[in-house]
């Protein structure tokens, strides 16, 4: 066995970091190297090109390409170079394999291998060896590669803090190291985007980020469970273990928001990958919609039902749309439509006669093709009929009367008028509403799923993998949408208990019914938050299933106060207590947009910022927002002011206030006027 001691440990991390440095100066070189024979291409090219035919230039611009390439690469390997110098690895597991002698396996953030001694020094968290680290503690153990299972021992296993180059301290052995150096990092302090956790991924959540064959991966998990860190890493992996057909832009995340995409976009890069491409699900609907319809968003919607909550058609309309019952009422009015719409009557045109079964087994011979854009087959069958029986070309009027009467057969002809006449269909006519030109929210969907039945439209076939966050948000028909659109495979996560909008919500078991080839996996143990905030939160919301973390600190504050003038007075010095406290972000999460304004208006100081739903990126520090919009955020520490009864009192506020309570990493606060909400009774 190699580097015993600790003092072994540290003058091997001294070798390694010469090696490194090494390295990095060969990068170095290369790097000047190209430069200067770009630079020495491009003058020549300057200096010759009145003597260059185009086949001259073409070449010379491919060379001068493939030159800058190369040397964008090794850009970005000097720069993981240098992280590594920076930390070099976190773990290390000696391994016997059955077959061969022991190796010592250091394993960190990006591989690393001596060029001269063709020694692999470092390996990746993602290559099959390193899955020991996650899985197994001293002892058995086996990893998969794609040749094989591999068998043997674990005989040493330790665990590394480096940090600008300075081991902080190595753990040996003990069975629960992870817990020791997982709480070390759960109580540090958020001052910036999401990070990665590779040093400390747990067993469950490294089952679902090495899960390589599952069509779609449905991840429900309780708030602060690690969903969205883990489905990262899950990326970050496949494009490792893919990389030959699997590259960044293949991947397509559906965020539910410009902050969230922004607050989330360190991880992959710090994993040495690159940016993924990102969209909203109203952007999807409109470039679906080719930009030709207008339509309320789910900010909208949301915000809606929380001022009016005494707007039971609104509610009707929204919850019945985001049933399963609909989706199958949608699917059961199409098969009607396709068995009953199509009424053919004989045709009269050119002395002859297209009899009516004629015209409807064409109709029904193009099953295949969405209904509404079958009639230029059919009419083509129609045509071939009539004249083989004329033996003669069609005139153009000939040609016209058919064009005008054969789709005149259909009862109707567009997407929204089937829309409209499907809640006929169903007796049930008030719930689509009148709204203008400007569609519901709750109506965007199912439209959409309609013109793809219908009409047919281009699909993402370039997606090779999709990503959803934030699966409770969205409804049966958005999964179906989902599910015709994009034909790769898709992990998708969420937690039934943040849904923003109870009146349409999905959970795995639902999520699971639109694809029935899914396999979903439940996370339980939740890491954000302190022991005593979980359990403050766990008042709100009950899961029976959550297990807190055994970490600790203050016990949530509730504050009441006799004016609303006093309760704001307050809030302003709560805000000044933090930029004392040593804690680097706080978050001011509030029900409403307006209460977020006026809470925003009332302490504006430098550097304090609103977050609404226009806002296009997170914000460090001082933070004033929505729970909507806090939704897959963390602070260091949340102030939730307005914790009144008035204020929060229907099964909707109650979910706000479970989502603004558990973004809070290590304090939180929540303050009220006159009395306080049930909620936190
Ligand atoms: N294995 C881990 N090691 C270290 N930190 C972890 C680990 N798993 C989760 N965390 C931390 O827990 C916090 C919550 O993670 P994340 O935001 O991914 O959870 P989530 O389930 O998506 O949360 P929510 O649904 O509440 O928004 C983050 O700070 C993350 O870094």
């Amino acid at each position: 066995m190699i580097h015993t001691t600790e003092q072994d440990e540290r003058e091997y991390l001294e070798v390694i970091k010469e090696k490194l440095l090494l390295a990095t100066r060969r990068v170095d070189d290369r790097i000047r190297q190209f430069s200067e024979e770009l630079r020495q291409n491009k003058e020549y090219i300057y200096e010759h090109q009145s003597g260059m035919d185009d086949a001259d230039m073409v070449a010379a611009g491919q060379s001068i390409n493939r030159m800058a390439f190369t040397g964008e690469s090794a850009v970005a390997r000097k720069r993981k170079l240098m992280k590594l110098h920076d930390s070099p690895y976190f773990g290390r597991i000696d391994f016997i394999p059955k077959e061969s002698g022991e190796t010592s396996v250091y394993i960190g953030i990006y591989t690393f291998s001596d060029e001269t001694e063709r020694l692999n020094l470092i390996y990746d968290w993602r290559a099959p060896v390193s899955s020991m680290f996650y899985d197994f503690e001293l002892g058995a153990a086996d990893y998969t590669t794609p040749s094989g299972k591999v068998s043997g021992e674990i005989v040493l296993k330790r665990q590394y803090k480096i940090k600008e180059g300075r081991m902080e301290f190595m753990i040996e052995n003990a069975v629960n190291i992870h817990d020791d150096v997982l709480q070390k990092e759960l109580s540090k302090s958020s001052d910036d985007k999401m990070k990665n956790i590779v040093a400390t991924i747990q067993r469950d959540q490294n089952a679902v980020i090495r899960n390589e064959s599952a069509p779609v991966m449905i991840i429900q998990g309780v708030a602060g469970s690690g969903k969205t860190s883990i489905a990262l890493h899950r990326i970050a992996f496949l494009l490792y273990r893919f990389r030959e057909s699997i590259a960044a832009k293949d991947i397509l995340i559906l965020s539910p928001n410009k902050v969230f995409a922004d607050y989330i976009s360190n991880v992959l890069p710090e994993l040495g990958e690159e940016q993924i491409p990102e969209m909203g699900m109203e952007e999807l609907a409109a470039e679906v919609f080719e930009h030709k319809v207008t339509f309320q968003n789910f900010f909208q919607q949301v915000a809606y039902l929380l001022e009016h909550d005494d707007d039971a058609a609104f509610v009707e309309r929204v919850q019945f749309k985001s049933s399963f019952e609909f989706l199958s009422k949608l699917n059961q009015y199409l098969i009607h439509v396709e068995n009953n719409y199509f009424n053919p009557t004989e045709l009269r045109l050119a002395g002859t006669v297209v009899p009516f079964p004629f015209i409807l087994e064409r109709f029904k011979a193009y099953h295949r093709i969405p209904l509404l854009k079958r009639f230029p087959e059919v009419i083509k069958d129609i045509q071939q009929h009539v004249r083989s029986n004329t033996q003669r070309k069609l005139s153009g009027r000939e040609k016209a009367q058919i064009w005008e009467e054969v789709p005149r057969m259909l009862k109707f002809n567009t997407v929204f008028d089937l829309y409209r006449d499907f809640f006929t269909w169903l007796g049930k006519p008030g719930l689509y509403a009148n709204t203008q030109g400007t569609l519901e929210y709750a109506d965007v969907f199912p439209i959409l799923y309609f013109k793809i039945r219908l009409e047919g439209v281009q699909t993402y076939d370039h997606v090779k993998h999709l990503l959803v966050d934030e699966m409770q948000d969205y409804t049966p028909v958005q999964y179906a949408v989902l599910s015709r659109l994009f034909k790769c495979k898709k992990t998708i996560l969420g937690d039934v208990s943040q849904m923003v909008n109870p009146y349409s919500a999905s959970d795995a078991d639902g999520i699971q019914r639109v694809f029935p080839q899914g396999d979903t996996v439940k996370l339980f143990r939740s890491y954000r938050s302190t022991f005593e905030i979980t359990r403050f939160a766990q008042h709100i919301f009950h899961n029976p299933d959550l297990i807190a973390m055994e970490r600790h600190g203050a016990a949530p504050v509730v504050t009441g106060f006799e004016s609303n003038a006093a309760e704001t007075e307050a809030l302003k010095n709560l805000v000044i207590n933090f930029q004392n406290s040593g804690h680097q972000s706080l978050g001011i999460i509030c029900k409403t947009r307006e209460q977020a304004e006026f809470v925003y208006a009332e302490i504006k100081a430098h550097g304090i910022h609103l977050l609404s739903a226009d806002s296009t990126s997170f914000k460090e520090g001082v933070v004033v927002t929505t729970a909507h919009l806090a939704k897959g955020l963390e602070f260091d520490e949340v102030i939730v002011p307005f914790a009144s009864i008035r204020n929060y009192k229907t099964e909707m506020d109650k979910r706000m206030l479970y989502i603004a309570c558990t973004r809070a990493m290590h304090m939180l606060t929540l303050t009220y006027t006159k009395e306080k909400s049930a909620f936190i009774a």
